[in-house]
C-alpha cells in the first residue's frame, strides 16, 4: 500500500525540492492541487485530512495557519521556522543523538530544521555533550549560504541581476536559527551569527572558531575530531575527516545529496581551530532532511 503525501507550498524552493526526491521513490502518492486552489483553506485542509503526512513548505506565518486548518491527528511535518522550539513537536535532526530517529518515527508533529542550525548543532551538539565545550561557552558563528536559500525572491533577484557578488546579513544578530541552535545544541549563553550569501545556487558552510585553551581540559584537534568520528560512527549521511584538516573548502561539493561533512581545522601552535560543516542547504539543509524525516516517519518505506 503506498503513502500519501501532501504538500503544502508545493509550488515554492523547498516543497518543488521534496516532490523531486518523492517521485523517484516506490511507495509515495503525491497529493497535488491544482495551481487555482493551492492557496484555498479548504482545499489545503481536504488534502491534509487525506495524507498520511502533510509536508508544510511554506512562510512561517502560512505554515502557523496551516497547522490550525490541519484535522486533529494529522501528521505533519514543517519546513519553515514556525514550530523548531514549540512545545509537542519533535526536532527532525535524526543524527542528534541514538533517540532521535526513534522520536521522529512515533510524533505526529516534526519540524524540520533550519540550513544554518543543521551544521551549527551538528558541529556543536556532540562536543557539548562529551563535555568538551561548557554550555555556557562564549561562541561566534559565521556562515555562507547560496542564494536559493533565500527562496523564489531570492533566486529571482540574485538571477536577474548578477549579484551581488557576496553580502553579509543577519547584522541585528537575531538571525531566526540562533533560538534552535541554542536549545538542540544545549548552549546556555547566545552565540554570536553572523550568515552570508553569494552570488551562488547552492551550498553552504558554516565555520566555529575556538580558543582551545580556553576550553575544559584544552583538548586536542584529534581529541576533537575522535569525538565527531565517535558522535556520527552509525550516521551514513554525516561524514568527518579524521584529524586536521588544512586544504580549501567550497561549499557546494555536496550539493543534490543528503550528506553533511565535518572539518577539524587548526593551529596548534596557537591553540587556535575552526570547526567547519559543510552542507546543501537545499539537501541536507532542507528537502533532503525532509525525505529522511517522512521515511522516518513512515516507518522507513
Ligand atoms: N530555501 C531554503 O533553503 C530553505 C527554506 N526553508 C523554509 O521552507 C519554507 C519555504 O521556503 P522556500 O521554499 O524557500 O520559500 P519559497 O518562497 O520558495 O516558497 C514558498 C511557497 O509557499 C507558497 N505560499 C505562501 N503563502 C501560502 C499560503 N497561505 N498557502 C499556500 N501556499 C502559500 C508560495 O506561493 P507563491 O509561489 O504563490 O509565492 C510559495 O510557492 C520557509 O518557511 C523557509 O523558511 C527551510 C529550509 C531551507
Ligand atoms: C540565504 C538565506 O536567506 N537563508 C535563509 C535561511 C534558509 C533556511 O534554511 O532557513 P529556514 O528553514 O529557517 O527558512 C535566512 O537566512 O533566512
Amino acid at each position: 500500500m503506498s503513502a500519501r503525501i501532501f504538500i503544502d507550498g508545493q509550488a515554492g524552493t523547498t516543497g518543488l525540492g521534496i516532490a523531486q526526491r518523492l517521485r523517484g521513490m516506490p511507495g509515495i502518492e503525491l497529493i497535488t492541487l491544482e495551481e487555482a486552489h493551492r492557496k484555498e483553506p479548504k482545499a489545503r485542509a481536504e488534502a491534509m485530512a487525506s495524507a498520511d503526512v502533510t509536508v508544510l513548505c511554506l512562510p512561517d506565518d502560512a505554515a502557523r495557519e496551516a497547522v490550525e486548518l490541519a484535522p486533529p491527528g494529522a501528521r505533519i511535518l514543517d519546513a519553515s521556522t514556525a514550530h523548531r522550539i514549540a512545545p509537542g513537536w519533535v526536532y527532525g535532526f535524526a543524527e542528534l543523538d541514538a533517540a532521535q530517529p526513534g522520536k521522529i518515527a512515533a510524533a505526529t508533529r516534526v519540524a524540520n530544521p533550519g540550513c544554518y542550525a543543521t551544521g551549527a548543532i551538528a558541529l556543536l551538539h556532540p562536543l557539548i555533550q562529551a563535555g568538551m565545550l561548557p554550555h555556557g561557552q562564549h561562541l561566534s558563528i559565521n556562515a555562507v549560504s547560496g542564494y536559493s536559500g533565500g527562496g523564489k525572491v531570492m533566486i529571482a533577484s540574485h538571477e536577474a541581476t548578477n549579484g551581488p557578488a557576496f553580502e553579509l546579513y543577519g547584522l541585528g544578530l537575531a538571525h531566526k536559527h540562533i533560538p534552535e541552535i541554542m536549545v538542540l545544541s544545549g548552549l546556555s549563553r547566545r552565540p554570536l551569527f553572523v550568515p552570508s550569501v553569494g552570488h551562488f545556487a547552492q551550498g553552504m558552510l558554516v565555520c566555529i572558531p575556538l580558543f582551545l585553551d580556553q576550553l575544559p581540559g584544552s583538548p586536542t584537534p584529534y581529541e576533537i575530531s575522535e569525538a565527531y568520528r565517535e558522535h556520527y560512527d552509525h550516521a551514513p549521511d554525516i561524514i568527518t575527516h579524521p584529524g586536521i584538516y588544512g586544504g580549501t573548502l567550497e561549499p557546494d561539493a555536496l550539493n543534490d545529496t543528503n550528506q553533511l561533512e565535518i572539518f577539524v581545522c587548526a593551529n596548534g601552535a596557537f591553540d587556535h581551530a575552526v570547526l567547519i560543516a559543510r552542507l546543501d542547504n537545499l539537501g541536507k539543509g532542507a528537502s533532503g532532511a525532509a525525505v529522511q524525516n517522512l521515511k522516518l516517519m513512515l516507518g522507513d518505506i
